[in-house]
């Protein structure tokens, strides 16, 4: 009863929550917080999980054993994620200007149908593409080693040498108002001479149910293209596609917020990242 009477209330402030700003908006932002975490900790009765009592860092890679004919589905969704990201990134329609940084880094935005928006960002890197896939995809568990917004990414299950199942989980961050989320994925890897594409989209799996007191968010379907600028360039062109339902009581224009700005983030540690090696 109680969520129904939040979301009605939810409903019809709504006009009035999108033009909020400053501080009414960063209250709003914490009330969300405190209505998914009191959603996840049972004190509001809702979707009770019946297994949600397994917490993440109790899940060893061999807690997820896909059988052979598991492997097959598994592959076949990480190329799906992929060509879906892909072809959203063909797609040259609709596509606005959001960021532009003064080292050269854009972001564009569309608003896709159902009014989620995607953000799509290009960089110019001062790595190989070699350097980058690694970094990126074969030492994925390192990455919250360097990237603070990130606080645990484990690698579940080897499906395959290019595709792999991934359970992230993001750090909780001073000035971040979202929170923190937890993340499952397949993430499929397409790896050519000069040109790496890793593609991804969120998956269920019942063994690793929504884990008591994070959020869990959706993730894709999503890709990182990344191409050598030149024969045998240490510089390497990197666009990512990302495509985020964060989920949680949040304001639309919170979330389109700290998107683009997480990607932004990213970049930089990355390239710090790319710094020390
Ligand atoms: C805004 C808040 C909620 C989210 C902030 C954390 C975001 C930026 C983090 C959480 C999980 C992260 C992803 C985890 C794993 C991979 C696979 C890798 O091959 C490329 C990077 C990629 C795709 C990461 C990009 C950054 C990421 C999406």
């Amino acid at each position: 009863m109680l969520p129904a009477v939040v979301k009605l209330c939810c409903g019809i402030s709504y006009p009035h929550l999108r033009t909020m700003t400053g501080l009414q908006r960063t209250a709003l932002a914490v009330i969300g917080q405190e209505i998914t975490y009191r959603q996840q900790s049972g004190q509001i009765q809702h979707q009770l999980r019946p297994q949600a009592s397994l917490r993440f860092h109790e899940a060893r890679p061999e807690d997820v054993k896909p059988a052979k004919a598991d492997e097959l589905f598994y592959e076949q969704q990480g190329r799906e994620a992929m060509s879906k990201a892909l072809s959203m990134l063909e797609d040259k329609d609709g596509w606005k200007a959001e960021i532009t940084e003064s080292n050269g880094d854009v972001i564009h935005s569309k608003v896709l149908s159902g009014s989620r928006k995607v953000f799509r960002l290009e960089a110019v890197l001062e790595a190989s593409v070699d350097e980058l896939y690694d970094l990126l995809f074969v030492r994925v568990e390192e990455m919250h080693q360097w990237n603070p917004n990130l606080q645990h990414i484990k690698v579940l299950k080897h499906v395959g040498p290019e595709t792999i199942i991934t359970h992230e989980v993001s750090a909780e961050t001073a000035g971040n108002l979202i929170g923190q989320r937890d993340f499952l994925s397949i993430r499929h890897s397409c790896k050519r001479k000069s040109s790496v594409v890793i593609g991804g989209a969120a998956i269920h799996l019942e063994s690793f149910p929504p884990q008591a007191g994070f959020v869990r968010a959706e993730d894709g379907p999503t890709c990182i293209i990344i191409q050598a600028l030149d024969e045998g360039s240490r510089k390497s062109r990197f666009t990512w596609l990302l495509n985020m339902d964060i989920k949680g009581w949040l304001p639309k224009s919170i979330v389109n917020q700290a998107l683009p700005r997480a990607q932004l983030d990213f970049t930089r540690h990355l390239r710090r990242r790319l710094d020390l090696s």
